[in-house]
């Protein structure tokens, strides 16, 4: 089945196979095609060109663009999107006066999300997880990643897990995979942390590992939850079972997370809020692409990832949304982008880049998702009639996105 799009305002993000992120001051550059068509087969992009070029090409179906723009889907590296229930209370008492730290010290936060997704049961769980999923979708995102770490026993993790298997199994967007057990330390383990470190490495990892639940590992390395100990300890006897570490540091602290990661060779460290020269030196000339969750700084109220100084310093830097019920009760990959401009002071296409081919880089995917390249996957956003590409974060808060394509199948 081939699909030819025409009279394209602008094809956005058009990029050879070998470029697989853009860093420091490549991320300026947002490559595209002015007045262009595109052409798909089946789940592939095949062509594309200028429309003066577009020759006598056979097609099954035709869509006119005439005033909109076509641009990758967006690439999710980061979200919990499979958890139960919410934490709309959290927020009425942080709006109160709790912070999130106290509410998490009397049992709330993570702890609390952890109660309630171990009293649902799988199918409920993945019932309320796949809503979310079809929404983000919508979205316009094509890509995702998703983390286990709201179980914290043997059980609720492996069951989290089996509900994105699931999820991956019944929808056309990749979903990749990760183990984050040292998500925090549950109330029965909290005069022993190190024994719940024990059962994470010894019992539930294994178990993952050989039911091939993951293909990464996570751990929050943040006082109060776990340290760089913890964390070196965890991502040397994960790459025993070959998962590579995508991991929560420096959100509210600098404590080393950063450079643990980075000796272990980390796919990517996320959040960085709060980042020392140091954090920024050690990334550089590494693998490792760090990922901002401006949506969480917005929802906690906390300091932003410091774009400016990472992109000044030459590195890369993606952008996700960190869905999740506590810290960012959201998967809305465009506000990401607009808060990037408005509060991270990144340009359009460090944005639209960061969102995208980076994103999704920081999955693995950036050999088939993340560019309008030949032989990649047909995941694209038409948008509505909008003046240029600026008008996405500009108008933020307003659906600009008129349809989703994944696979080359619009959702
Ligand atoms: N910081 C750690 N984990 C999640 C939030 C967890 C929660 O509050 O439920 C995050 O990335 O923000
Ligand atoms: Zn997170």
């Amino acid at each position: 089945m081939k699909t030819l799009l025409t009279n394209i305002k602008e094809l956005l993000q058009v990029r050879e196979p070998d470029i697989i992120k853009v860093s420091g001051a490549e991320m300026k550059e947002l490559p595209g095609i002015k007045n262009s068509w595109l052409l798909i087969e089946d789940d592939q992009i095949i062509d594309f060109g200028h429309m003066d070029q577009l020759g006598n090409i056979e097609a099954d179906e035709r869509i006119d663009c005439t005033d909109k723009i076509v641009l990758p889907t967006w690439c999710d590296s980061h979200t919990h999107i499979v958890y139960a229930g919410n934490r709309e209370q959290e927020f009425a008492d942080r709006i109160n006066g709790l912070s999130y730290e106290e509410i998490a010290n009397h049992g709330g936060g993570i702890l609390n999300s952890a109660e309630t997704l171990q009293e649902t049961s799988e199918e409920d769980i993945y019932e309320q997880s796949a809503k979310r999923l079809e929404e983000v979708m919508k979205l316009g995102t094509g890509a995702v990643e998703i983390k286990s770490g709201y179980g914290l026993t043997k059980e609720a993790e492996l069951k989290m897990l089996r509900v994105i298997k699931k999820l991956r199994e019944n929808y056309e967007l990749p979903v990749k995979s990760t183990f984050l057990g040292a998500h925090a330390i549950p109330k029965d383990y909290k005069e022993r942390p190190e024994a719940y470190m024990d059962l994470v490495i010894n019992d539930i990892l294994p178990e993952v590992a050989r039911q091939e639940l993951a293909e990464y590992i996570d751990i929050f390395c943040e006082k109060g939850y776990f340290s760089v100990e913890d964390t070196n300890r965890l991502l040397g006897a994960a790459r025993e079972y070959g998962l590579r570490p995508k991991i929560h540091v420096n959100q509210f602290n600098s404590i080393g997370g950063v450079k643990a990661g980075v000796e272990h060779d980390a796919l990517s460290v996320d959040h960085l809020e709060i980042m020392k020269k140091e954090d920024i030196e050690v990334l550089k000339g590494t693998h490792t692409m760090p990922v901002a969750l401006p949506s969480c700084s917005l929802f906690l109220s906390i300091p932003y990832t410091p774009a400016r100084e990472l992109l000044e310093a030459g590195l890369p830097l993606a952008l996700a949304t960190d869905f999740n019920p506590g810290s960012t009760p959201s998967g809305n990959m465009n506000l990401v982008v607009s808060l990037a401009c408005i509060k991270m002071k990144m340009t359009p296409e460090e944005a639209i880049n960061a969102a995208t081919l980076n994103g999704a880089y920081a999955m693995d995917l950036s050999k088939s998702h993340g560019s309008i390249t030949k032989g990649k996957k047909a995941n694209f956003i038409i948008t509505k009639k909008i003046p240029s590409y600026t008008f996405l974060p500009y108008a933020f808060g307003t659906n600009s996105i008129e349809s989703v394509f994944i696979n080359g199948k619009k959702i």
